[in-house]
């Protein structure tokens, strides 16, 4: 089953609760916060309060990927402004096992990002506590930037790894996906597609939604 996560980082700021209905209207199944502090990555985005302001304005759940230093010191107040998933960087956490737990234990799904010269190693002792991996596709920081091609082949190798041991975790990529490298990409077992430019730049959200997630 594969679902689309549209990433706001490429929706209008001045008028983002419009454009989240108009996602959800389209038929996204979940959304992508991308959370950024100027340290982690080069670019500073949203806090929790949008987050929280947010939440009441769709019923899509929230995918809260964190590009932050020192996640586990902002899970609770993810958490309360509205947070479903909350992903963190393998490379950002110390305690990367504690800092999964301490997510879960608010009752929510925790995931992993890895960025795209990290080894998927760094998993190896976490795969069986995580609900999905976010292997990102071009170096965190800005939308608009173009796909990596190596990461189809990182892709792969994790879809074997985890159907090796026998595991269901979800495989999401990010970072300069559109309708034309989709196929690959799906190809090699991603199954969550974080999309920006290609759903917030298209002429018809609802047909490039169907297309990333190859029904159109
Ligand atoms: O996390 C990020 C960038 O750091 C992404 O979520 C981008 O926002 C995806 O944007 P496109 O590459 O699809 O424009």
């Amino acid at each position: 089953m594969i679902r689309v996560a549209p990433s706001i980082l490429a929706a209008d700021f001045s008028n983002l609760a419009q454009d989240i209905k108009n996602v959800e209207e389209a038929g996204a199944d979940l959304l992508h916060l991308d959370i950024m502090d100027g340290h982690f990555v080069p670019n500073i985005s949203i806090g929790p309060p949008v987050v929280a302001a947010l939440r009441d304005k769709t019923k899509l759940p929230f995918d809260v990927h964190l590009m932050i230093t020192q996640p586990d010191k902002y899970i609770d107040s993810f958490v309360k402004a509205g947070a479903d998933i909350i992903t963190v960087h393998a490379e950002a956490c110390t305690h990367l096992n504690r800092t999964i737990y301490s997510i879960k234990q608010h009752g929510i799904k925790a995931a992993v990002a890895l960025n795209p010269a990290t080894s998927l190693t760094v998993l190896d002792y976490i795969l069986e506590d995580i609900d999905m991996v976010l292997l990102m596709t071009v170096n965190p920081g800005f939308g608009g930037q173009s796909y990596i091609k190596s990461m189809t082949r990182k892709i792969r190798s994790l879809k074997n790894m985890l159907d090796e041991r026998k595991l269901i975790v979800d495989i999401q990529v990010d970072g300069g996906i559109n309708t034309e490298n989709i196929k690959e990409i799906i190809d090699a077992g991603a199954n969550v597609i974080v999309a920006g430019s290609a759903v917030y730049k298209s002429k018809d959200i609802r047909a490039t939604i169907n297309s990333l997630r190859m029904m159109g």
